[in-house]
């Protein structure tokens, strides 16, 4: 079954080489890969991480740099949270950025109310259904908290903005209940129904089977919101487009509670190595490093090094065999082109992984001629230097020229018969690691030749 499976997939792809094997299924009628919106959450999942304080100011500037992006919706911090925040939406809310407004309230009329005044363009309404919930958060039963939905979703309509219900604590939530509950939300005219993975504890399968059951109860999209303690807040995200939900919670680098939920960058990566062309269509990825920056520096943390797209080695190459095909061809050992984000692809050359051929691509760099055995000979200097210590671009373009130098200066060379060649002075200090040329100046990276 599973080999008929992939025997199909490769004949349609041999048969037609510009489609793209790691996209949406065409056969899954229910998918949203390649029809998703995101709702932003910075300002309010992202407001929870533990390092988060955003002045007013630095709110708007963010505000604007996700419009910029493109997303389609950006979600505020509850407006009773404070009087600051409620200001805030308020201010946000007129900048009258292309984004939709939303903000983030607990199934509540006194939320509701003040939620209604500040202008936004929807309320996105929750409250948590799983047992742990509702004994020692909000102590309310399923009979409550079903007459309380409706209550707070009339009135949020009656205003004419758009309305989503979410259950917190979904996947420890009894499905029954569940499902009850949306049907009833649904009935009563709701925009969205929200999913959410509060505590982080669903996997892929389970979020295809809870959306997948969902879709066949509900007419309204379905928002989903996942939680990254176990690793899985971007392939949760994925599955539930592929099961049909429509819209994705994400905050910048992920950062909300304890250690957030899906980024929107890991998000991007994803999708568009599903759909590229509509991806490109709606969201302005060049934009994505400097918005990361705007959020890392405002939080005071750094951009994770293994960060999807914009961690500082996430188009760096450096095996040899792996640079050897990179130069060849970028799809070999990319599924991602960097130049889609506006950033630039490196080969890691100088290190004892490298290869004659990555070796060879620095030597034209560099202007230098030489064959492509001697572009071996002069790897084989550069990984035993590579053997004894970190080498530098400096290092390793020394030995370069000095090889260079030797092999093009006219002078009388000893070779073979069983005698070594003579080396000169400098090119046999680097050889047994001792070279005293060590420089710190430049990076170990080099920009691709090609593209
Ligand atoms: C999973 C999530 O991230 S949900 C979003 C979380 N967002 C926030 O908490 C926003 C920031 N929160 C706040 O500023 C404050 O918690 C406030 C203003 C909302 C409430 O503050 P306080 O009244 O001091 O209550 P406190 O925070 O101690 O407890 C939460 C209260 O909300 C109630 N509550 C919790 N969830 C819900 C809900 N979904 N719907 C209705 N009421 C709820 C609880 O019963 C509790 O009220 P109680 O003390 O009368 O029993
Ligand atoms: O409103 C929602 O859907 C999600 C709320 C939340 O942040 C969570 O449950 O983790
Ligand atoms: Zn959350």
């Amino acid at each position: 079954m599973s080999i008929d499976g992939f025997f199909k997939v490769s004949e349609e792809y041999a048969a037609n080489p510009t489609s793209n094997p790691y996209g949406p299924n065409p056969a899954d009628y229910l998918s949203n890969v390649s029809n998703f919106q995101i709702i932003e959450s910075t300002l309010r999942e992202g407001e929870q991480f533990a390092n988060a304080f955003f002045s007013t100011e630095t709110k708007i500037a963010i505000a604007k740099a996700l419009d910029e992006f493109g997303v389609d919706y950006i979600e505020l911090t509850s407006p009773v949270a404070s009087e600051q925040s409620r200001k805030d939406c308020e201010a946000i809310c007129k900048l009258g950025l292309k984004s939709k407004i939303l903000t983030h309230i607990r199934c509540h009329m006194d939320d509701a109310r003040v939620a209604v005044e500040t202008g936004v363009d929807g309320v996105d309404v929750v409250i948590g259904t799983s047992q742990f919930l509702r004994d020692y958060s909000h102590g309310k039963d399923m009979m409550y908290i079903t007459q309380s939905a409706i209550e707070v979703i009339e009135y949020v309509k009656s205003k004419g903005i758009e309305i989503r219900f979410s259950s917190e604590d979904s996947f420890r939530s009894d499905l029954v209940d569940l499902l009850n509950i949306y049907r009833t939300v649904d009935k009563i005219g709701v925009n969205r129904v929200g999913i959410a993975d509060t505590v982080g504890c669903a996997n892929p399968r389970q979020v295809y089977e809870l959306v997948n059951t969902l879709k066949s109860v509900v007419s309204c999209d379905i928002e989903c919101h996942f939680h990254n303690d176990t690793g899985c807040a971007i392939a949760n995200a994925y599955t539930a487009l592929e099961a049909g939900a429509r819209l994705i919670d994400v905050s910048v680098l992920g950062i909300g509670e304890r250690n957030g939920i899906t980024p929107l960058g890991g998000l991007m990566a994803r999708m568009i190595a599903a759909d590229r062309d509509y991806v490109l269509s709606k969201y302005k990825l060049h934009k994505l490093r400097d918005l990361e920056t705007l959020v890392a520096e405002s939080v005071r943390v750094n951009i994770p090094f293994n960060n999807p797209i914009t961690g500082f080695c996430a188009f760096t190459h450096k095996a040899g065999v792996h640079a050897k095909s990179i130069l060849a061809d970028p799809s070999t050992y990319e599924i991602l082109s960097p130049s889609d984000f506006g950033l630039t692809r490196y080969i890691h050359f100088a290190n004892r992984l490298t290869g004659w051929n990555a070796i060879k691509s620095r030597v034209d760099q560099l202007n230098l001629q030489l064959s492509d055995q001697q572009c071996q000979e002069v790897t084989a200097k550069i990984k035993k230097l590579g053997d004894v210590r970190r080498l530098n671009i400096d290092d390793v373009d020394s030995i370069i020229k000095d090889f260079h130098a030797y092999v093009t200066t006219p002078v009388v060379r000893p070779i073979a018969n069983g005698h070594a060649p003579r080396i000169p002075r400098n090119l046999s200090r680097l050889d047994n690691g001792s070279s005293s040329r060590s420089s710190s100046k430049g990076s170990s990276h080099s920009k691709s030749k090609l593209r």
